[in-house]
């Protein structure tokens, strides 16, 4: 299995371990494609005809299909579960599965073509599905209220066979309605419609209630807003979490504020960050957003799970999950060296872009993250990476940083003042950079000096000079040759010629291949159109460089001293 769907069935075995099902007899001590993993495929399987169009490249070692029928499950489908990415066919039947099955669920699965979810207790509605590829599904025996549990053709018509709906029995007429056909004409004019009149007001009436509970739905990314998943905490709930917000809780301090670990009397431990900046942001617009920011979910990005509407003075408290392993940046910057082998740092850099193509591509409207630096990647307690902080821009709240100079910021950005997701792709770049190179990346004073240090990377025969020497020797070297090659790519001058967060994640994962433009940029001195070495010359020292759109434009964005890139060693 990948790490990525390793860190998901680890998750999925705390979750759904019950008695002697399925979930349980999983072997964590061997592969999950190697090994007595029940329910679970690896590949093609031969009982199940997936169709051409659904059919990805090199799956004997992908989770593809997922059987975890009659497994006494309880609960509602866990979110992580979208993070098995390669599934061809999920089947969860007979089970007790409650709640709602989020349409953005389904995000997470691009190659799914069979979903059987029948025989629980599902409700609300049968999710939106990419309906050119699911060949077949079904619903049916749930608790739909769309269809009555019918089960479904593929194209989505209900094929009502409705066995579990009980006939409609009406009474027979009263015998005063039987003598005086007049009555009964009357009643059979009236009464339908003043049925469908109080079906009309009650649907309103409930439309309308919920409207006023949650006036953010329209901007969210998932369907609804689960109160119980994000909710308010009082200002004691965490003064008490947080043992008066005492220094011994305190994990670290950004720009936008303190970050405290909270151990809640439920036991549960919470992360809650004092934002201080915020205070400028109306009252109003501000929970909005906070809200639209708790209503996301996907396995590579942080959890928000609460907020206090009452904290004192200035500053606006957000509640967290808390991330045992703290953030990329306290990774990197530890003492213990085997934190980060480079087969984790490939995991984290998969993750992240997984994380941030949700933000950019799924969500509606799109997030830009716009502080995406290893402080703001965490690591959950299997060193599995989710994208933190996002949307925090939006509240007036991350454009600090505290690692020294601005190399994460998009000089578009700067220059312009136009944020774009690319401007995302830019930052993912120069992280990129820093899992290849360590630490030293962030003691470098300018941009100028790390572009030159992508480009040596990733035209280098041997990258083995240039890579963190904390790393002892143990990488793999075409994978630091791929992530240096989607670095140049990442931060070409003009934001139009970066990937987007998807292709990146696609070359990563080994779904898609690098294009053929970073491939030329290997023959030192080639003219190739687009690639970032035909965007800018590689500098000299004492010269500025990037040619854009006819101009010359100084990439001495920050300061003109930070500009002597070029000769300095990678
Ligand atoms: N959810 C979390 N779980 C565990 N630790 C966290 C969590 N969020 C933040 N931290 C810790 O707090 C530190 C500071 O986080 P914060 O996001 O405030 O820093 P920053 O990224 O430098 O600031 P900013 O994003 O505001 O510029 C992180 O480096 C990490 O150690």
């Amino acid at each position: 299995a990948t790490p990525q769907e390793a860190a998901v069935l680890a998750q999925l075995k705390d979750i759904w371990s019950i008695g002697d099902n399925k979930v349980n007899r999983w072997n964590e001590s061997v592969d999950a494609c190697n090994g007595p993993w029940p329910g679970i495929t690896c590949g093609l399987k031969d009982a199940i005809t997936v169709p051409k169009k659904c059919l990805i490249s090199n799956t004997s070692c992908k989770v593809t299909h997922l059987d975890l029928s009659n497994s006494s499950l309880t609960g509602e489908i866990p979110f992580i579960l979208g993070g098995l990415s390669n599934l061809l066919s999920l089947d969860l039947h007979g089970n007790q599965l409650v709640g709602e099955v989020a349409t953005q669920l389904f995000y997470g699965f691009p190659h799914l073509c069979h979903v059987d979810f029948s025989y629980n207790y599902f409700n609300d509605t049968i999710p939106k599905l990419n309906r050119a590829k699911i060949e077949d599904s079904n619903w049916e025996h749930n608790c739909f209220s769309e269809y009555g549990g019918c089960r479904l053709l593929p194209n989505m018509r209900p094929l009502c066979e409705c066995q579990n709906m009980t006939a409609l029995l009406l009474p027979k007429c009263p015998s005063w309605v039987r003598k005086n056909p007049i009555v009964l004409y009357v009643l059979v004019g009236v009464c339908p419609f003043s049925v469908i009149l109080c079906s009309f007001l009650v649907v309103m009436f409930c439309f309308l209630r919920r409207q006023r509970k949650n006036p953010i739905i329209r901007r969210t990314c998932s369907s609804k807003i689960q109160s119980v998943e994000c909710r308010p905490f009082t200002y004691q709930e965490l003064e008490e979490a947080t043992n008066n917000f005492h220094d011994n809780r305190l994990l670290g301090c950004g720009g936008s504020g303190s970050v405290y670990q909270g151990r809640f009397a439920n036991g549960s431990c919470m992360v809650v960050k004092q934002l201080v900046k915020a205070a400028d942001y109306g009252d109003t617009d501000f929970w909005k957003e906070v809200l639209t920011i708790g209503a996301i979910h996907h396995p590579n990005v942080v959890r928000l799970r609460g907020y206090c509407k009452e904290s004192r003075g200035l500053e606006r408290l957000l509640v967290y999950d808390y991330m045992p392993n703290g953030s990329v940046l306290d990774a990197l910057l530890s003492n213990d060296v085997h934190l980060l082998p480079w087969s984790r740092r490939y995991s984290i850099a998969l993750a992240t872009a997984c994380g941030l193509e949700y933000l950019h591509e799924h969500c509606s409207p799109r997030i830009i993250h716009k502080g995406v630096k290893p402080s703001n990647i965490l690591l959950d307690r299997n060193f599995t990476a989710r994208v933190g902080d996002f949307g925090l821009a939006k509240i007036g709240c991350s454009e600090q940083t505290h690692i020294g100079p601005q190399v994460f910021v998009d000089p578009d950005y700067v220059l312009t003042g136009r944020l774009t997701d690319k401007s995302d792709v830019f930052s993912f770049g120069m992280f990129l950079l820093v899992l290849i190179k360590g630490r030293q990346v962030l003691e470098t004073p300018g941009k100028a000096q790390l572009f030159s240090r992508i480009q040596v990377l990733a035209k280098a025969d041997d990258p083995s000079d240039f890579v963190d020497p904390r790393l002892r020797g143990v990488f793999d070297k075409t994978q630091i040759t791929l992530c240096a090659q989607i670095a140049l790519l990442c931060t070409r001058i003009l934001p139009d010629l970066r990937p987007t967060m998807g292709e990146i994640r696609r070359i990563l994962d080994g779904t898609a291949n690098i294009p053929l433009t970073t491939s030329l940029i290997n023959s030192p001195g080639s003219s190739s159109r687009g690639s970032f070495a035909s965007e800018c010359p590689t500098p000299s020292i004492g010269s500025c460089y990037g040619h854009r759109a006819g101009s010359f434009i100084s990439d001495c964005y920050m300061s003109s001293s930070i500009c002597h890139g070029g000769s300095d060693s990678v």
